[in-house]
């Protein structure tokens, strides 16, 4: 598996990726961590997979407009309206990106023992080409990307503590991304990825 450039406008075919490493301050980051960690009624949901039930590996919450439902995974999820933070980091993305965004959907890793394994985000409420704005604080975690058909194409990046991923165009189409489990240490991360259900 080959390492993505960490920083910038990521070249790959299907796929629109742009990362900047330094979206938050490290002051930003930190208090945005802290607060999301103990003021976030974080969730243990269970999902749905080909008929059976499993628990996630993670903890989640989604914030969003009213009326926004997600369905992913066989499970609903109904939003909680956004917090001032939430709300003004949204506009944030809204403004550096171009794009606009409806809800945003956290996750909680644990440990390394938490995970999201391979997936798109292409439930249809999203659309034909999501954009799809990913926020990680705390723990780094590594992000491992494979193209559907071109089984070279394999890469990993690393997601840092105030970091901000863009991932557009087609890539939910040809791509599938996933948050590996660890066998070390490591201690939480909580990612946000903004996206706009039509
Ligand atoms: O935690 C991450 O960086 C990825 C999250 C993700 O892929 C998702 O919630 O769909
Ligand atoms: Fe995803």
């Amino acid at each position: 598996m080959q390492d993505l450039k960490q920083s910038g406008s990521i070249i790959l075919p299907d796929a629109k990726l742009h990362y900047n490493p330094d979206f938050l301050s490290t002051r930003e980051a930190d208090s945005l961590f802290h607060n999301l960690l103990h003021s976030v009624s974080w969730k243990e949901d269970s999902i749905r997979i080909f008929g059976k039930t499993y628990m996630q590996p993670r903890l989640t919450a989604l914030f969003g407009e009213e009326g926004k439902s997600y369905s992913y995974s066989g499970i609903q999820m109904d939003p909680i309206p956004f917090t001032r933070e939430l709300a003004d980091l949204k506009t944030r993305i809204e403004t550096s990106s171009g794009e606009r965004f409806t809800t945003c959907l956290l996750n909680l890793y644990r440990d390394g023992n938490d995970s999201n394994g391979w997936h798109a985000d292409n439930e249809k409420e999203l659309g034909k080409h999501p954009f799809i704005a990913s926020v990680s604080l705390g723990a780094t975690r590594i992000f491992h990307i494979k193209h559907r058909q071109d089984k070279k194409l394999r890469f990993r990046m690393q997601l840092l503590h105030g970091s901000l991923l863009l991932m557009g165009g087609p890539m939910q189409e040809f791509w599938l991304h996933q948050i590996p489990k660890s066998r070390q240490p490591l201690g939480k991360r909580i990612n946000l990825t903004f996206r706009k259900i039509i």
